[in-house]
Order: structure tokens, then sequence, then C-alpha cells
């Protein structure tokens, strides 16, 4: 039988579902979520192979169109990563939440016009709609906004029609052999899962505390008998803002440490030794070289 193989880059506005929707389609987490906007930083590519037909999803950081500093090298980085994501893809999902239409939907829309590839309208977060009578007029005039390839009202959160949208996906993917192996659900190291699971507990335990310039870095990743043993600088911008991540008599640390590491401990499948440190690196999210250094690939 002939394979298929393709992109499938998965779009929207900050805190509409991407990386929940790309962990539900993997069945496992891949991309790190929290309830903060502007969770994702990195391009994560997740991989899903289904008999013949083989998808790989990208799930794009969220388009920072409205952004207040818009100036900020970070912010510049993300819409550039996201514009990349377009390219060369074979298939667009583009999210929304519920029945709401923003600014920053349109936006994200417009930034759609000159993609060729079929879009495919996910409303997501139904589960969350008080009035369900609503969603069928509104899925019929959504449509008037461009020329979908479908329009699929999901949740997934709870995986609600999650395959039904896959399917569709799935059936737009060109015939050709399958870029990764066929166990494989990531491009990832696990040494990047390591770090993301770390700053996905910071932002989930802190919240708004934090300003999300704070980023982590693994300075050891190695394994020794059964235990791998890990130690991660999580570097910010101020003071104050270490002393909130340390907490007091280090209990907060603590407890994003124990968090983490049991995280990291299900994706290993094995022990883990996790060493949290705190380092002040003024300015760095304002700054092309900075982060340059930290991975961030700036065109
Ligand atoms: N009720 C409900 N909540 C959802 C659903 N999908 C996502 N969420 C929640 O919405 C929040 C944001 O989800 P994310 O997956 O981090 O959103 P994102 O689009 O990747 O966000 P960025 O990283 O900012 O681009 C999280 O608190 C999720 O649990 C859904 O179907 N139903």
């Amino acid at each position: 039988m002939t394979q298929t193989c393709g992109f499938a880059a998965i779009v929207g506005r900050p805190n509409v579902g991407k990386s929940t929707l790309m962990n539900r389609i993997l069945g496992q987490k891949v991309s790190i979520t929290s309830r903060r906007p502007q969770t994702t930083r990195h391009q994560v590519m997740g991989i899903k192979t289904e008999g013949q037909a083989q998808c790989i999803y990208v799930d794009t950081p969220g388009m920072h169109i409205m952004s207040r500093d818009r100036n900020k090298a970070i912010n510049r980085f993300m819409n550039q990563a996201a514009g990349r994501a377009l390219r060369d893809v074979d298939c667009v999902v583009f999210i929304i939440d519920r029945t709401r239409w923003s600014d920053e939907d349109q936006a994200v829309l417009e930034r759609l016009e000159n993609v060729t590839a079929p879009v495919i309208l996910a409303v997501n977060k139904v589960d969350r709609l008080q009035d369900k009578g609503e969603l069928l007029p509104w899925l019929e005039s959504v449509g008037a906004r461009r020329d979908f390839a479908a329009i699929v009202p999901i949740s997934a959160k709870h995986g609600t029609n999650v395959e039904a949208l896959e399917g569709e996906v799935m059936s737009r993917l060109p015939e050709s052999v399958h870029y990764f192996p066929d166990d494989q659900i990531t491009d990832r190291s696990l040494r990047f899962m390591a770090a993301e699971l770390v700053r996905e507990k910071i932002t989930r335990q802190l919240g708004d505390e934090l300003p999300y310039q704070m980023t982590v870095e693994i300075e050891e990743f190695r394994e020794a008998g059964n235990v791998t043993h890990i130690s991660a600088l999580i570097l910010v911008e101020r003071q104050g803002q270490k002393v909130i991540l340390i907490g007091d008599r280090g209990e907060r640390i603590k407890s994003i440490g124990r968090d983490a590491r049991l995280d990291i401990e299900r994706v290993l499948d094995g022990k883990v030794m996790l060493n949290l440190w705190v380092k002040i690196k003024r300015g760095w999210s304002d700054d092309s070289r900075a982060l340059k250094s930290l991975g961030y690939d700036l065109d």
C-alpha cells in the first residue's frame, strides 16, 4: 500500500489550546501547557503514525500580533517562528476558542491569506460552551470568513471529536515515504523535554507572580546506572524574581523540583535526580544575542 506523509501546522492566538491539542493527538506530553498565554516558546514537532499515514504536527508559538511590548526580541522571535511554520506545510489547523472571534484571531486569519495549503478550522473548548445551541449557527457563519477545508468543533482537553479532526488532516497528506521511524513521537531530545517540563512547573506554580522572562537551561544530563542526573539552571531577570522562585525557606523551588521530577521520570521511564539552580541574567529577554546563546534562533 502507498504511504502518505506530510506536515500540519497548528496555529492560533495564545492560549486557545494548541499545545493541549498536540498532546491529545500524540497521547503523550510533548508540548507544555498552562493557563497563562505565551507558554509555548519553541517549535516542537509531534509525529503521529497510523498505518500507512504519518503526520508531523508543528506546534507554533502563539502569534503575538497584539502584544504591547512587540519590539522585544523574544516577541520578534516568536512571530518569526510562527511564520516559518506556515511555509511548506501540507495542511494548517487554525484553532479558535469557542464562538469568540477576537482581533487576534482576525490577525491570525490575515496571516494565512497567502497560504495555499488547506486550512481546517478547529473550534476548541466546546465543553465550556454555556449555550450549546449557539454552536451550529456559529459554525455556519464563521465559514464566511474564509473558504475553510473543514470546520470541526472539538474539545482538546477532553478529546471530543479530536479523531474526526485528525481524519481531516490525514486525508490531506501527500503520498510520500515516512520521514521518521513509525514509533518516534517528537523531534525533540529528552534533554529539551526535561527543560520544558521544569519551565511548565514554574509557570503553573507561580502564575502571574513571575513574568514570562524566565528560561531554563539544562547544564547536566547524565545517566549513571539506572538513574538520570539532571541539573537545570533557571535564568531570571531580577533579584525579586529569584526570591519568589526560591520561596520561603526554599519551599517553592523544592515543590517545583518535585513536580518536575515526577513528570520527567514518566517521560524517561526511569529514576531521576533533579537539581535546580536559580541565577539572575539581566535583560536577556530583550537581547537578541543572549537569546541566540540560549538556543533561540533569530533570523
Ligand atoms: N475547558 C477546556 N480547556 C482547554 C481546552 N483546550 C485547552 N484548554 C486549556 O486552555 C489553556 C491553554 O492551553 P494551551 O494548550 O497551553 O494553549 P496554547 O494555545 O498552546 O497557548 P500558547 O502556549 O500561549 O500559545 C490551558 O489551561 C488548557 O488546559 C478544552 O478543550 N477545554
